[in-house]
């Protein structure tokens, strides 16, 4: 595993005076009834946002939200209201991304403010990943950056990605670290960089689990154990040979997806099984409602769609987070914003509160568990905003949208 240098940012500090800044944000949320839910990434988002307009620079903000043909694919409109709250000013919100409404909207801001762009998504030239040179050289980049003084990229969390609204402007226009930007990279590569003496451990779940099957792969002897849970778990339980795995709205992952994955899946399982810990119950709504469990080894047909690991997982998973040196999660073990499907995530984030081992919680959607079941965030060495980043960064892979933060401050662009 490569360790990543420490780059020497040019930070919001190195700005010059009443710059018109575009600043690019990861204000990516879980989505209920087309509502984002508000969660850490605005609050640590809104010192930046703060930070730029107390200064008196012109702050225009560029997001994303979901991904094409999801349903958490929206609008932004909902996110500058809750962003407004957590800065304490005004944020204007424009449903264009660089059109004559949005042009318009850029021209009409005053020192001070801070106007949020549509999500950068509904802009054809935004994805798919491509080189930062072909990202520079779209019409959404060539239009919005000479209206721009400076770009700042606060958005560690999405800086694996090589989207234009990431790697294009750095290219176009001098490149900033954000306040998050800093922090998270600062924490994340530490992560990276310590020795620890004991076992380490990994708890792997969530929803993203073709993005955290490469990682596990990647992460080698770095990590003696995974615990598994969510829908990353269930892969593994197939793989392994147990009938489960129905796929969320949106997803393949058991069907057409499961013949690209499979071998990936079950080499990864053959290479690490000592250090793969699957689930050995599982939980999902019975037919009164409640929550049922059953024992994987009695499930002989695909029927059910599990949503939690069972309390019997979590009593297997809770010793060995006790006696870890250092613990990383990525992913909840369980659909956690349902209650009734709380159990394990919490169950894991209690025993590693509980320990004083090294530990690390990572991804926008799990990190809101501590605050929904009143965990303490001080009880946890860090709690990342970051999903796809943090893990990335855990494994030393570089972060292309950092990288040419980097390079552009070598070059002194
Ligand atoms: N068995 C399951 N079925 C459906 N959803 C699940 C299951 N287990 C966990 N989840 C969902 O996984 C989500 C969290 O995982 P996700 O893959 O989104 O990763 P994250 O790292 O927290 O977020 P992000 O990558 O967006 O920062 C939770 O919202 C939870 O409801
Ligand atoms: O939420 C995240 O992890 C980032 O915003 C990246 O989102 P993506 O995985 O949809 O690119």
């Amino acid at each position: 595993m490569s360790t990543p240098s420490t780059p020497t940012f040019r930070t919001i500090d190195d700005l010059p005076a009443d710059s018109r800044v575009l600043v690019r944000l990861d204000l990516n949320s879980p989505v209920e009834d087309g509502e984002p839910q508000d969660n850490r990434r605005f609050e640590r988002h809104a010192r930046t946002v703060r930070e730029l307009a107390d200064a008196g620079h012109r702050v225009v903000l560029m997001a994303h939200q979901g991904r094409p043909g999801r349903d958490d694919f929206t609008s932004l409109s909902g996110h500058a209201s809750i962003l407004a709250d957590h800065v304490g000013r005004d944020v204007d919100f424009v449903a264009d991304t660089y059109g004559e409404e949005a042009l318009a909207a850029i021209e009409a801001l005053e020192a001070g403010g801070v106007l949020l762009l549509e999500n950068t998504r509904m802009c054809d030239e935004e994805l798919p990943e491509e080189p930062p040179a072909d990202k520079a050289a779209t019409e959404f980049v060539r239009t919005l950056a000479p209206r721009f003084d400076a770009y700042v990229n606060d958005a560690y969390s999405a800086a694996h990605r090589k989207h234009a609204s990431l790697v294009g402007f750095p290219l176009a226009l001098p490149a900033y670290a954000g306040r998050v930007m800093e922090t998270e990279y600062e924490a994340n590569t530490a992560i990276a960089r310590k020795e620890f003496d004991g076992p380490v451990t990994m708890v792997v779940g969530g929803t993203k689990a073709t993005d955290v099957i490469g990682v596990m792969d990647a992460l080698g002897d770095r990590v003696d154990r995974f615990l598994l849970g969510g829908v990353a778990g269930e892969l593994f339980l197939r793989a392994a040979g147990h009938p489960v795995g129905h796929d969320l709205e949106g997803t393949d992952l058991f069907d057409d997806q499961w013949e690209a994955n499979h071998g990936t899946v079950e080499s990864v399982l053959e290479a690490r099984g000592e250090a793969i810990h699957l689930a050995s119950d599982l939980a999902y709504e019975g037919d009164d409602g409640e929550r049922a469990e059953v024992a994987v080894a009695e499930i002989d047909e695909k029927t059910d769609a599990y949503l939690d690991v069972g309390s019997g997982t979590v009593d297997d998973y809770e010793p060995l987070i006790r006696e870890s040196d250092a613990v990383f999660v990525k992913g909840a073990l369980g659909v956690f914003e349902d209650e009734r499907f709380a159990d394990g995530t919490v169950g894991v984030l209690e025993a590693i509160a509980e320990t004083d081992c090294f530990s690390v919680v990572g991804g926008g959607d799990t990190s809101r568990a501590i605050g929904m079941y009143g965990l303490d965030e001080d009880d946890f060495s860090h709690v990342s905003i970051a999903g796809g980043a943090y893990i990335r960064a855990l494994t030393g892979e570089p972060l292309p949208a950092i990288e040419l933060l980097r390079r552009a401050d070598d070059a002194g662009a």
